[in-house]
C-alpha cells in the first residue's frame, strides 16, 4: 500500500474516531456528574463573558481600529463558544489512557493491514452478577483486526497494559472488540473451598457450579451442556472436580447418579455408597447391563416425548405431573473401561458394545436427560473415539502436556495456560481458566 493511500485510510480512520468521541461524550456528559459540572461551568463562563463583554472595557478608545477588532472579536465570540463546546465534548467522550493504550498495542503489533492500531472507544466498569468481582472492560473498534489476532496476541496485550484478560467478545458484528479485564495483581486463589450456598439457583434448571474464573462463578446448565469431557495429568484435580459435580447432581432432587471404577470403588468411600441415589459399578459385565438398559430407556423416553409433545426433559418436567430422573453416568478414567489392549476377543466385544452405547448416548442424551462426564489422564488419542468425543461439547482440561491438552480441548492451550504445579486449576474449551471448588468428600456430604 502507498504512502497516500495509507494517509487516506488514516484520515478517515480518525475522522470516524472522532465522530464516536463526540457521540460518546454527548452521552457521558448526561449520564457522568462531573463532566456535567464541567459542562455547567463552561457554559456559565461563556455567559459572564458574554454578559460583561471585556473586550469592550479593553478597546475604549475612539480609534478606528479598536472598533474593528472589537467587531471582529465579537463574530468570532460565538465560533470560540461553539469550538470550546466540542473539544469539551470530545474531552468527554475521550477515555483516559486512549494514546498511551493505543501506543502500547503499537508496539506489540496489534494492527491491521494498513497499520493502524485497533481504538479505544469506551472504559466502564462492571460487576459480575453476584457481585463476586469487578471488571474493567476495555472497548475498542476493532480496525479491521479480527478477534482470533487478539486471541493470539492475548499473552502481549496483558503485559504490555498490564492487566489480566478474562474473556475477549466482540460486539456491533464484529466492529468492536471489548476486553474485560482485571489488573495485573488480581490472582485468581489457589484455594476456594465449597460451600452449599452456591447451589441456590441450582434447582430446576439443574446448574452445576464448578469453580470461579476472574469473571465470576463458572457454572454448567445440563439443559444446554449434557455432557462433560474433562481431562488433566495425574495430581491436577480432576477427580475432585469430577466429585463435585457427581455430589451437586446427588444434592439435587431427580438425579440418578452412576460411577463406574473397576479399581473395586476406593475412590468413592460411604458418602457415596450410601446415598439412595448413586450407584457404583465395579465390572465390565455389570456396566454393559447397565449401559443396555440406560439405551433402552433412551429409546422409551423418546416415545414417552414424543406422545405428550415435549421438546426434552426439561419441557417435560416443568409441565408434566411426575417428572423425570436425569440420569448421570461418569467415571473417572475412561481408559479403564475403554481400553482394548491386551484383552481377550470377547472382552473386546464388551468394550466395543460399551463404546457403542456411550456414543449413542453422547449423540441423543441431551433432550432424554442422560448425561455423560467422562474423565481422563491419558494422553492416548485412540482411547475415545470420534463419535463420543465429537458429540462432548464441553471440554475441560487441567493441568496437562501438550498432547493431553489437544485431546482434551483439541488445542494445546492447556499446556501453556495452566502452570504446572496447578491444582484445581483448569481451562475449558472458550478459553476460559478458572479454579475448581475445593471439598472433601470424606467428611459428611448429603
Ligand atoms: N479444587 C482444588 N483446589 C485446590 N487443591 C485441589 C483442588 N482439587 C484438587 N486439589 C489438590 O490436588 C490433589 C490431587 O487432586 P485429584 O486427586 O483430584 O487429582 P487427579 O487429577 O484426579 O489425580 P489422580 O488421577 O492422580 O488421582 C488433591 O489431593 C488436592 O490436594
Amino acid at each position: 500500500m502507498d504512502n497516500r493511500k495509507r494517509n487516506l485510510l488514516e484520515q478517515e480512520t480518525q475522522r470516524r474516531y472522532l465522530l464516536l468521541l463526540f457521540q460518546t461524550g454527548l452521552k457521558e456528559i448526561w449520564t457522568d456528574q462531573y463532566r456535567l459540572k464541567v459542562l455547567v461551568l463552561y457554559l456559565l463562563t461563556v455567559l459572564l463573558f458574554s454578559i460583561i463583554r471585556p473586550w469592550d472595557l479593553a478597546y475604549s478608545g475612539p480609534d478606528i481600529f479598536d472598533a474593528v477588532s472589537r467587531i471582529a472579536f465579537s463574530l468570532c465570540f460565538p465560533f470560540l463558544v461553539f469550538g470550546g463546546l466540542a473539544v469539551l465534548i470530545l474531552w468527554a467522550g475521550t477515555p483516559s489512557k486512549a494514546k498511551s493504550i493505543q501506543n502500547n498495542l503499537q508496539r506489540i503489533g496489534l494492527v491491521n493491514h494498513a497499520g493502524e492500531t485497533p481504538l479505544l472507544v469506551a472504559v466502564r466498569t462492571e460487576e459480575s452478577d453476584d457481585m463476586h468481582s469487578r471488571m474493567t472492560v476495555l472497548e475498542f473498534l476493532a480496525c479491521g483486526v479480527p478477534k482470533s489476532v487478539w486471541e493470539d496476541k492475548r499473552a502481549d496485550i496483558e503485559t504490555a497494559l498490564n492487566i489480566h484478560i478474562a474473556d475477549i467478545r466482540e460486539s456491533d458484528g464484529k466492529r468492536r472488540i471489548q476486553l474485560y479485564t482485571v489488573p495485573a495483581t488480581d490472582e485468581l486463589p489457589k484455594l476456594l473451598p465449597w460451600k452449599d450456598a452456591y447451589l441456590r439457583d441450582a434447582f430446576p434448571a439443574c446448574k452445576l457450579v464448578l469453580g470461579e474464573s476472574l469473571l465470576g462463578p463458572v457454572t454448567l446448565d445440563l439443559n444446554l451442556i449434557p455432557h462433560v469431557l474433562l481431562g488433566g495429568g495425574t495430581g491436577s484435580g480432576k477427580s475432585v472436580l469430577l466429585k463435585l459435580m457427581l455430589m451437586q447432581c446427588l444434592k439435587q432432587p431427580n438425579i440418578q447418579v452412576t460411577i463406574a471404577d473397576f479399581k473395586g470403588g476406593v475412590d468413592f468411600g460411604s458418602p457415596w455408597r450410601k446415598h439412595p441415589n448413586c450407584k457404583l459399578i465395579l465390572d465390565r459385565e455389570t456396566l454393559l447391563c447397565y449401559l443396555d438398559d440406560v439405551t433402552e430407556k433412551l429409546e422409551q423416553r423418546k416415545d414417552i416425548l414424543g406422545k405428550v409433545e415435549r421438546r426434552d426433559i426439561y419441557d417435560y418436567n416443568r409441565h408434566e405431573p411426575i417428572p423425570m430422573d436425569r440420569i448421570v453416568f461418569a467415571v473417572d478414567e475412561v481408559a479403564e473401561i475403554l481400553d482394548k489392549t491386551g484383552l481377550t476377543k470377547e472382552e473386546k466385544e464388551q468394550v466395543a458394545r460399551i463404546e457403542n452405547r456411550l456414543s449413542t448416548i453422547a449423540r441423543q442424551g441431551r433432550a432424554f436427560g442422560i448425561h455423560l462426564f467422562l474423565s481422563t489422564q491419558r494422553p492416548d488419542a485412540n482411547i475415545l473415539s470420534g463419535q463420543i468425543k465429537n458429540n462432548i461439547g464441553y471440554r475441560i482440561c487441567g493441568r496437562a502436556d501438550h498432547v493431553l491438552s489437544s485431546i482434551i480441548l483439541d488445542n494445546t492451550d492447556a499446556s501453556d495456560k495452566i502452570l504446572h504445579d496447578a491444582q484445581g486449576r483448569f481451562l475449558t474449551g472458550d478459553g476460559t481458566v478458572f479454579q475448581a471448588y475445593w471439598f472433601d468428600d470424606t467428611k459428611k456430604m448429603f
